[in-house]
């Protein structure tokens, strides 16, 4: 399997780019994966945080790697450590994909950006997915291309709320928070990844927020932050549709979660060998 380590403006052309661009239909995705996971607690960096003897990079690029939709992924690994991370996705078996790795940024934003940068231009239809989210089923994958290829400009695969929703007012030092408003729960989804774009659309709003950055430069306020690229489209407009997502598709984001990731990772060895 070829992983080539690849700064964002040079891509080299290897056999597989070639088949990539005769079939422009052939999704990409960019996996950031450049995080600290400061709420997983000490340790190596999220992404490398293991799971089944395995670390979570792999087990999300496996993920992506499994849909037949998906023909190109770049990870966004922590800048001081993408040799180490080809590495890594090098000496395990993926299909036969075409993975690269580039330097990720300080926030995830910068980190898809990064990521987006080293897509060859012929790739129509882009997906983002979290190193955070290592047990997304395949047909989530599957769903969220077929409704890009399908006209949407942008997908965000999603389940419904098991908890009451209540919007507050933060307050320091543990003090109790007023309560705003209850917004109906039938209306609310927990947003996941993959998120799918058409390639054009999703470069658009990066760009644009970078704009917007570089001119609002550090003003409190003046940005308020966008936690998913699909929030991004939506800031500037665009229209984004959800898909049904999977419970199994959690994010890896505190330590009772890697506790539940085990428990799903065996589960699915003990039934499918998987
Ligand atoms: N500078 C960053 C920050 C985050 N991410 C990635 O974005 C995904 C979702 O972010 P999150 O779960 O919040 O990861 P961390 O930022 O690592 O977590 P924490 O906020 O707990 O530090 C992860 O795959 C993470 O590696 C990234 O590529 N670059
Ligand atoms: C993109 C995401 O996983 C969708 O749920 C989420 O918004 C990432 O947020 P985080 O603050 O980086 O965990």
């Amino acid at each position: 399997m070829l992983c080539t380590v690849v700064h964002a403006m040079a891509i080299p052309t290897s056999p597989k780019e070639r088949n990539l661009n005769a079939t422009a239909a052939v999704a990409a995705a960019v996996v950031p994966a450049a995080g600290r996971g400061e709420r997983l607690g000490p340790g190596a960096p999220k992404a490398l945080r293991e799971l089944g003897g395995v670390p979570l990079l792999v087990h999300a690029v496996r993920a992506l790697a499994r849909s037949r939709a998906v023909g190109l992924v770049v990870v966004a690994a922590p800048p001081e450590g993408v040799p180490e991370v080809g590495a890594l996705l090098d000496s395990h078996g993926l299909d036969g994909k075409d993975i690269r790795v580039v330097a990720g940024g300080a926030t995830r934003q910068e980190s898809v950006r990064l990521g987006l940068a080293a897509i060859p231009a012929e790739v129509e239809i882009v997906l983002v997915h979290d190193a955070a989210r290592p047990l997304v089923p395949v047909d989530v994958v599957d769903a969220v291309v077929a409704a890009v290829r399908s006209g949407a400009d942008a997908v965000v695969p999603a389940v419904p709320l098991a908890d009451t929703v209540k919007r507050v007012v933060p307050q320091a030092g543990g003090r109790p928070e007023p309560v705003v408003e209850t917004p109906e729960r039938a209306t609310l989804r927990a947003v996941q990844t993959p998120q799918g774009f058409r390639r054009a659309v999703l470069c658009e709003v990066h760009e644009k927020a970078l704009a917007e950055e570089a001119s609002a430069g550090q003003a409190e306020g003046a940005l308020p932050p966008v936690t998913d690229d699909a929030g991004l489209v939506e800031r500037f407009g665009g229209q984004v549709v959800v898909v049904p997502g999977h419970e199994e598709a959690f994010k890896v984001t505190r330590p009772l979660d890697l506790v539940l990731a085990e428990a799903v990772l065996a589960r699915r060895r003990a039934s499918d060998g998987f």
